[in-house]
Protein backbone atom coordinates (compact mmCIF):
# COMPACT_ATOMS: atom_id res chain seq x y z
CA UNK A 1 0.00 0.00 0.00
CA UNK A 2 0.90 3.25 -1.14
CA UNK A 3 2.63 5.38 2.34
CA UNK A 4 2.64 9.06 3.08
CA UNK A 5 5.41 9.48 5.92
CA UNK A 6 4.46 12.21 8.32
CA UNK A 7 6.48 13.51 11.08
CA UNK A 8 4.81 15.26 13.67
CA UNK A 9 6.11 18.32 15.93
CA UNK A 10 3.33 18.97 18.64
CA UNK A 11 4.96 21.33 19.75
CA UNK A 12 3.57 23.84 23.06
CA UNK A 13 0.63 24.90 25.00
CA UNK A 14 -2.29 23.96 22.40
CA UNK A 15 0.07 22.81 20.11
CA UNK A 16 -0.63 18.79 20.75
CA UNK A 17 -4.14 19.49 21.62
CA UNK A 18 -4.85 21.00 18.00
CA UNK A 19 -2.67 18.41 16.34
CA UNK A 20 -3.94 15.04 17.88
CA UNK A 21 -7.10 16.11 16.24
CA UNK A 22 -5.60 17.23 12.85
CA UNK A 23 -3.94 13.20 12.48
CA UNK A 24 -7.36 11.68 13.52
CA UNK A 25 -8.91 13.25 11.20
CA UNK A 26 -5.78 12.64 8.40
CA UNK A 27 -6.44 8.93 9.15
CA UNK A 28 -10.33 9.25 8.77
CA UNK A 29 -9.80 10.74 5.39
CA UNK A 30 -6.98 8.85 3.68
CA UNK A 31 -8.20 5.49 1.99
CA UNK A 32 -5.73 3.16 0.26
CA UNK A 33 -2.65 5.19 1.74
CA UNK A 34 -0.93 3.86 5.13
CA UNK A 35 -0.14 6.87 7.36
CA UNK A 36 3.32 6.43 9.38
CA UNK A 37 2.94 8.78 11.76
CA UNK A 38 6.62 9.76 13.39
CA UNK A 39 6.55 11.89 16.16
CA UNK A 40 9.41 14.28 17.48
CA UNK A 41 9.74 15.94 21.00
CA UNK A 42 10.76 19.08 20.28
CA UNK A 43 9.79 22.74 21.28
CA UNK A 44 10.15 24.96 24.25
CA UNK A 45 8.98 22.55 27.03
CA UNK A 46 11.60 20.29 25.49
CA UNK A 47 14.40 22.39 25.42
CA UNK A 48 13.70 23.11 29.34
CA UNK A 49 14.03 20.03 30.31
CA UNK A 50 16.52 18.80 28.00
CA UNK A 51 18.80 21.88 26.62
CA UNK A 52 18.12 20.68 23.27
CA UNK A 53 16.60 22.72 20.41
CA UNK A 54 16.94 20.88 16.95
CA UNK A 55 19.99 19.00 16.73
CA UNK A 56 21.76 18.40 12.95
CA UNK A 57 20.68 14.96 13.50
CA UNK A 58 16.93 15.54 13.65
CA UNK A 59 16.84 17.74 11.05
CA UNK A 60 18.45 14.83 8.72
CA UNK A 61 15.41 12.59 10.31
CA UNK A 62 12.62 14.97 9.35
CA UNK A 63 13.80 15.67 6.01
CA UNK A 64 13.17 11.79 5.54
CA UNK A 65 9.37 12.22 5.79
CA UNK A 66 6.87 13.27 3.39
CA UNK A 67 5.80 16.49 5.50
CA UNK A 68 5.85 17.89 8.26
CA UNK A 69 2.64 18.34 10.62
CA UNK A 70 3.01 21.06 13.56
CA UNK A 71 1.22 22.20 16.13
CA UNK A 72 2.96 25.45 17.67
CA UNK A 73 6.29 26.52 19.29
CA UNK A 74 7.20 28.77 21.98
CA UNK A 75 7.03 29.04 25.70
CA UNK A 76 5.27 31.89 27.87
CA UNK A 77 7.21 34.82 26.50
CA UNK A 78 7.82 36.09 29.93
CA UNK A 79 10.12 33.44 30.78
CA UNK A 80 13.32 34.29 30.46
CA UNK A 81 14.86 31.48 29.60
CA UNK A 82 13.06 31.70 26.72
CA UNK A 83 14.54 35.20 26.30
CA UNK A 84 15.18 36.23 22.22
CA UNK A 85 12.56 34.30 20.68
CA UNK A 86 15.16 30.94 21.37
CA UNK A 87 12.33 28.72 20.28
CA UNK A 88 10.85 30.14 17.69
CA UNK A 89 13.81 31.36 16.14
CA UNK A 90 16.29 28.65 16.71
CA UNK A 91 13.66 25.89 15.72
CA UNK A 92 10.61 27.21 13.56
CA UNK A 93 12.46 29.59 11.77
CA UNK A 94 15.42 27.08 11.34
CA UNK A 95 13.06 24.40 9.65
CA UNK A 96 11.81 26.92 6.83
CA UNK A 97 15.53 27.96 6.25
CA UNK A 98 16.53 24.67 6.37
CA UNK A 99 14.14 23.07 4.19
CA UNK A 100 13.97 26.01 1.95
CA UNK A 101 10.01 27.10 2.71
CA UNK A 102 10.02 30.06 0.61
CA UNK A 103 6.43 29.99 0.39
CA UNK A 104 4.40 30.66 2.74
CA UNK A 105 0.94 29.94 2.07
CA UNK A 106 -1.71 31.44 4.39
CA UNK A 107 -5.62 31.49 2.95
CA UNK A 108 -8.57 33.11 3.47
CA UNK A 109 -11.84 32.01 2.83
CA UNK A 110 -14.61 33.32 5.14
CA UNK A 111 -17.22 30.59 5.77
CA UNK A 112 -20.79 31.83 5.04
CA UNK A 113 -21.85 30.46 8.81
CA UNK A 114 -18.92 32.18 10.16
CA UNK A 115 -18.93 35.39 12.15
CA UNK A 116 -16.80 37.51 10.99
CA UNK A 117 -15.71 41.02 12.70
CA UNK A 118 -16.66 43.39 10.03
CA UNK A 119 -20.09 44.54 9.68
CA UNK A 120 -20.21 43.99 5.78
CA UNK A 121 -17.45 41.78 5.19
CA UNK A 122 -18.72 40.74 1.53
CA UNK A 123 -17.00 37.55 0.42
CA UNK A 124 -13.20 36.95 1.46
CA UNK A 125 -11.42 34.51 -0.55
CA UNK A 126 -7.65 35.58 -0.67
CA UNK A 127 -4.47 33.79 -0.53
CA UNK A 128 -1.62 35.27 1.07
CA UNK A 129 1.43 33.96 -0.70
CA UNK A 130 4.24 35.17 2.18
CA UNK A 131 7.89 35.15 1.36
CA UNK A 132 9.40 32.44 3.67
CA UNK A 133 13.11 32.55 4.24
CA UNK A 134 14.17 36.17 4.01
CA UNK A 135 13.26 39.70 4.53
CA UNK A 136 14.42 40.85 8.56
CA UNK A 137 13.83 37.07 9.73
CA UNK A 138 16.76 36.34 8.53
CA UNK A 139 18.96 37.51 11.84
CA UNK A 140 20.79 39.95 9.94
CA UNK A 141 21.69 42.51 12.34
CA UNK A 142 23.34 43.48 15.42
CA UNK A 143 23.63 45.66 18.56
CA UNK A 144 26.57 48.60 19.17
CA UNK A 145 27.41 49.66 22.30
CA UNK A 146 24.72 47.77 23.86
CA UNK A 147 23.26 48.53 26.95
CA UNK A 148 24.60 52.20 27.28
CA UNK A 149 22.51 55.48 26.48
CA UNK A 150 23.87 54.99 22.63
CA UNK A 151 23.03 51.87 21.77
CA UNK A 152 22.08 51.99 18.36
CA UNK A 153 20.03 48.30 17.53
CA UNK A 154 20.03 47.30 13.76
CA UNK A 155 17.63 44.80 12.11
CA UNK A 156 18.83 44.44 8.39
CA UNK A 157 16.29 43.36 6.14
CA UNK A 158 17.57 40.78 3.16
CA UNK A 159 15.54 40.71 -0.38
CA UNK A 160 17.87 38.74 -3.19
CA UNK A 161 16.38 38.97 -7.02
CA UNK A 162 16.38 35.13 -6.29
CA UNK A 163 14.19 34.68 -3.29
CA UNK A 164 12.08 37.63 -4.59
CA UNK A 165 11.55 36.36 -8.24
CA UNK A 166 10.88 32.92 -6.97
CA UNK A 167 8.13 33.84 -4.45
CA UNK A 168 6.41 36.60 -7.06
CA UNK A 169 6.22 33.59 -9.56
CA UNK A 170 4.05 31.53 -7.06
CA UNK A 171 1.97 34.16 -6.85
CA UNK A 172 1.39 34.64 -10.39
CA UNK A 173 0.53 30.91 -11.09
CA UNK A 174 -1.59 30.39 -8.23
CA UNK A 175 -3.70 33.68 -9.47
CA UNK A 176 -4.14 32.20 -13.03
CA UNK A 177 -5.84 29.20 -11.01
CA UNK A 178 -7.73 31.30 -9.05
CA UNK A 179 -9.93 35.07 -9.63
CA UNK A 180 -6.48 36.54 -11.42
CA UNK A 181 -5.44 39.29 -9.66
CA UNK A 182 -2.42 39.55 -7.84
CA UNK A 183 -1.57 42.41 -5.32
CA UNK A 184 1.94 43.13 -4.30
CA UNK A 185 1.98 44.71 -0.58
CA UNK A 186 5.48 46.30 0.37
CA UNK A 187 6.71 49.86 1.91
CA UNK A 188 8.16 50.88 -0.94
CA UNK A 189 7.75 54.69 -0.19
CA UNK A 190 10.17 54.36 2.77
CA UNK A 191 11.88 50.54 2.38
CA UNK A 192 13.15 52.20 -0.72
CA UNK A 193 15.92 49.47 -2.05
CA UNK A 194 13.66 46.29 -1.12
CA UNK A 195 10.40 47.94 -1.95
CA UNK A 196 12.52 48.84 -5.58
CA UNK A 197 13.54 45.18 -6.18
CA UNK A 198 10.20 43.37 -5.43
CA UNK A 199 8.37 45.88 -7.66
CA UNK A 200 10.56 45.48 -10.65
CA UNK A 201 10.27 41.75 -10.24
CA UNK A 202 6.93 41.83 -10.08
CA UNK A 203 6.33 44.15 -12.83
CA UNK A 204 8.25 42.00 -15.37
CA UNK A 205 6.58 38.22 -14.04
CA UNK A 206 3.42 40.06 -14.42
CA UNK A 207 4.53 41.07 -18.15
CA UNK A 208 4.47 37.19 -18.87
CA UNK A 209 0.77 36.93 -17.35
CA UNK A 210 -1.15 38.81 -19.57
CA UNK A 211 -4.41 38.00 -18.24
CA UNK A 212 -3.57 38.45 -14.27
CA UNK A 213 -4.61 41.93 -13.34
CA UNK A 214 -1.77 43.68 -10.75
CA UNK A 215 -1.70 46.68 -8.36
CA UNK A 216 0.15 47.63 -5.26
CA UNK A 217 -0.37 48.40 -1.66
CA UNK A 218 1.60 50.25 1.11
CA UNK A 219 1.25 48.28 3.96
CA UNK A 220 -0.64 50.34 6.17
CA UNK A 221 -3.14 50.98 3.32
CA UNK A 222 -3.77 47.10 2.80
CA UNK A 223 -4.61 46.47 6.37
CA UNK A 224 -7.25 49.28 5.67
CA UNK A 225 -8.85 47.41 3.05
CA UNK A 226 -8.21 43.87 4.66
CA UNK A 227 -11.00 45.45 7.41
CA UNK A 228 -12.98 47.86 5.19
CA UNK A 229 -13.04 45.81 1.31
CA UNK A 230 -11.36 41.98 1.79
CA UNK A 231 -13.55 41.24 -1.27
CA UNK A 232 -10.60 43.28 -3.37
CA UNK A 233 -7.85 40.49 -2.66
CA UNK A 234 -7.15 37.31 -4.55
CA UNK A 235 -3.60 36.75 -4.16
CA UNK A 236 -1.44 38.75 -2.03
CA UNK A 237 2.54 38.39 -2.37
CA UNK A 238 4.17 40.04 0.11
CA UNK A 239 7.65 39.91 2.60
CA UNK A 240 8.11 37.85 5.57
CA UNK A 241 7.04 40.33 8.02
CA UNK A 242 4.59 42.59 6.71
CA UNK A 243 3.44 38.59 5.20
CA UNK A 244 3.10 37.48 9.00
CA UNK A 245 1.47 40.85 10.49
CA UNK A 246 -0.84 40.46 7.40
CA UNK A 247 -2.32 37.20 8.05
CA UNK A 248 -3.17 37.42 11.57
CA UNK A 249 -5.30 40.02 11.29
CA UNK A 250 -6.50 37.98 8.08
CA UNK A 251 -7.31 35.18 10.47
CA UNK A 252 -9.24 37.65 12.45
CA UNK A 253 -11.21 38.93 9.39
CA UNK A 254 -11.64 35.56 8.22
CA UNK A 255 -13.22 34.81 11.15
CA UNK A 256 -10.91 34.48 14.03
CA UNK A 257 -7.35 32.98 14.29
CA UNK A 258 -8.87 29.41 15.45
CA UNK A 259 -9.98 28.58 11.54
CA UNK A 260 -6.56 30.15 10.22
CA UNK A 261 -4.25 27.16 8.26
CA UNK A 262 -1.00 27.52 6.57
CA UNK A 263 1.46 25.79 4.58
CA UNK A 264 5.16 26.20 4.56
CA UNK A 265 6.23 24.99 0.87
CA UNK A 266 9.10 24.03 -0.81
CA UNK A 267 7.64 23.92 -4.18
CA UNK A 268 10.33 21.64 -5.43
CA UNK A 269 9.99 18.72 -3.11
CA UNK A 270 13.76 19.04 -2.37
CA UNK A 271 12.60 18.52 1.13
CA UNK A 272 9.36 17.90 3.02
CA UNK A 273 6.74 20.93 2.90
CA UNK A 274 5.24 21.80 6.78
CA UNK A 275 2.22 22.56 7.89
CA UNK A 276 0.88 24.33 10.54
CA UNK A 277 -1.58 26.91 12.02
CA UNK A 278 -1.61 30.28 11.80
CA UNK A 279 -1.53 30.90 15.38
CA UNK A 280 0.54 30.37 18.23
CA UNK A 281 1.13 28.01 21.35
CA UNK A 282 -1.63 30.55 23.44
CA UNK A 283 -0.22 29.77 26.69
CA UNK A 284 -3.18 31.48 27.59
CA UNK A 285 -5.75 28.61 27.30
CA UNK A 286 -3.31 25.77 26.78
CA UNK A 287 -4.70 22.74 29.44
CA UNK A 288 -8.24 23.87 29.29
CA UNK A 289 -9.07 21.82 25.82
CA UNK A 290 -11.21 24.89 24.55
CA UNK A 291 -8.49 25.47 21.66
CA UNK A 292 -10.30 25.17 18.28
CA UNK A 293 -8.36 22.68 16.21
CA UNK A 294 -9.80 23.81 12.88
CA UNK A 295 -7.14 25.43 11.93
CA UNK A 296 -5.05 22.64 12.27
CA UNK A 297 -7.20 20.63 10.79
CA UNK A 298 -7.32 22.93 7.94
CA UNK A 299 -3.39 22.88 7.60
CA UNK A 300 -3.77 18.85 7.44
CA UNK A 301 -6.14 18.95 4.25
CA UNK A 302 -3.04 21.66 3.07
CA UNK A 303 -0.62 18.93 3.70
CA UNK A 304 -2.49 16.30 2.29
CA UNK A 305 -3.58 18.23 -1.02
CA UNK A 306 0.43 19.32 -1.55
CA UNK A 307 1.24 15.45 -0.90
CA UNK A 308 -0.54 14.04 -3.49
CA UNK A 309 -3.56 13.53 -2.07
CA UNK A 310 -6.05 16.23 -2.81
CA UNK A 311 -9.13 13.89 -2.29
CA UNK A 312 -8.56 13.25 1.42
CA UNK A 313 -8.02 16.59 1.64
CA UNK A 314 -11.52 17.79 0.28
CA UNK A 315 -13.27 15.29 2.27
CA UNK A 316 -11.41 17.14 5.44
CA UNK A 317 -12.33 20.53 3.90
CA UNK A 318 -15.91 18.93 3.13
CA UNK A 319 -16.22 17.63 6.52
CA UNK A 320 -14.63 20.84 8.57
CA UNK A 321 -17.37 22.82 6.18
CA UNK A 322 -20.24 20.19 7.47
CA UNK A 323 -19.29 21.06 10.90
CA UNK A 324 -19.07 24.91 10.74
CA UNK A 325 -22.45 24.50 8.97
CA UNK A 326 -23.90 22.66 12.46
CA UNK A 327 -22.27 25.15 14.81
CA UNK A 328 -24.85 26.87 16.81
CA UNK A 329 -23.61 28.93 19.16
CA UNK A 330 -22.19 26.60 21.87
CA UNK A 331 -19.03 26.37 23.31
CA UNK A 332 -17.68 23.22 22.01
CA UNK A 333 -14.19 21.62 23.19
CA UNK A 334 -11.28 20.56 21.07
CA UNK A 335 -12.35 17.20 21.02
CA UNK A 336 -15.64 17.65 20.98
CA UNK A 337 -14.41 19.96 17.62
CA UNK A 338 -12.31 16.77 16.44
CA UNK A 339 -14.87 13.99 17.22
CA UNK A 340 -17.65 15.89 14.83
CA UNK A 341 -15.31 16.55 12.31
CA UNK A 342 -14.23 13.01 12.04
CA UNK A 343 -17.71 11.13 12.68
CA UNK A 344 -18.64 13.17 9.23
CA UNK A 345 -15.42 11.49 7.87
CA UNK A 346 -16.40 8.07 8.61
CA UNK A 347 -19.99 8.19 7.74
N1 LIG B 1 3.90 28.72 14.41
C1 LIG B 1 4.18 28.83 15.68
O1 LIG B 1 4.70 27.90 16.26
C2 LIG B 1 3.86 30.09 16.39
C3 LIG B 1 3.05 31.07 15.80
C4 LIG B 1 2.75 32.23 16.52
C5 LIG B 1 3.22 32.38 17.81
N2 LIG B 1 4.03 31.40 18.35
C6 LIG B 1 4.48 31.45 19.74
O2 LIG B 1 3.36 31.08 20.55
C7 LIG B 1 3.44 31.77 21.82
C8 LIG B 1 2.18 32.56 22.05
O3 LIG B 1 2.06 33.59 21.07
P1 LIG B 1 0.94 34.69 21.01
O4 LIG B 1 0.20 34.70 22.31
O5 LIG B 1 1.52 35.91 20.47
O6 LIG B 1 -0.07 34.18 19.84
P2 LIG B 1 -1.15 33.00 19.84
O7 LIG B 1 -1.56 32.83 18.42
O8 LIG B 1 -0.60 31.80 20.51
O9 LIG B 1 -2.37 33.55 20.69
C9 LIG B 1 -3.03 34.81 20.39
C10 LIG B 1 -4.48 34.73 20.92
O10 LIG B 1 -5.25 33.84 20.09
C11 LIG B 1 -5.84 32.82 20.85
N3 LIG B 1 -5.79 31.57 20.09
C12 LIG B 1 -4.72 31.10 19.38
N4 LIG B 1 -5.01 29.94 18.82
C13 LIG B 1 -6.28 29.63 19.16
C14 LIG B 1 -7.15 28.52 18.89
N5 LIG B 1 -6.76 27.46 18.12
N6 LIG B 1 -8.39 28.52 19.42
C15 LIG B 1 -8.79 29.55 20.17
N7 LIG B 1 -8.03 30.64 20.47
C16 LIG B 1 -6.78 30.67 19.97
C17 LIG B 1 -4.99 32.71 22.12
O11 LIG B 1 -5.74 32.14 23.19
C18 LIG B 1 -4.58 34.17 22.34
O12 LIG B 1 -5.60 34.84 23.05
C19 LIG B 1 4.72 32.63 21.72
O13 LIG B 1 5.77 31.91 22.30
C20 LIG B 1 4.90 32.81 20.23
O14 LIG B 1 6.23 33.11 19.89
C21 LIG B 1 4.33 30.26 17.67
C1 LIG C 1 6.58 32.39 15.95
C2 LIG C 1 7.00 33.28 14.83
C3 LIG C 1 8.47 33.16 14.56
C4 LIG C 1 6.17 33.01 13.56
C5 LIG C 1 6.54 34.01 12.46
O1 LIG C 1 6.75 35.19 12.74
O2 LIG C 1 6.62 33.57 11.31
C6 LIG C 1 4.67 33.08 13.75
O3 LIG C 1 4.24 34.33 14.18
C7 LIG C 1 3.95 32.70 12.48
O4 LIG C 1 3.17 33.50 11.97
O5 LIG C 1 4.15 31.56 12.01
MG1 LIG D 1 2.62 35.08 13.06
Amino acid sequence: MEQLRLAVIAGDGIGPEVTLQARRAMRAALSDVELVETEYELGAAHYLETGEIVSDETLASLAQHDAILLGAVGGDPADPRLAGGIIERGLLLRLRFAFDHHVNLRPTKLHPKVASPLREPGEIDFVVVREGTEGPYVGNGGALRKGTAHEVANETSVNTAFGVERVVRFAFELAEQRRKHVTLVHKKNVLVHAGELWQRIVDSVAAEHPGVSVDYLHVDAATIFLVDRPSRFDVIVTDNLFGDILTDLAGAVGGGIGLAASGNLNPAGDFPSMFEPVHGSAPDIAGRGIADPTAAILSAALLLEHSGHPEAGKRIRDAVDADIDARDGANRTTSQIGDAIVASLTA
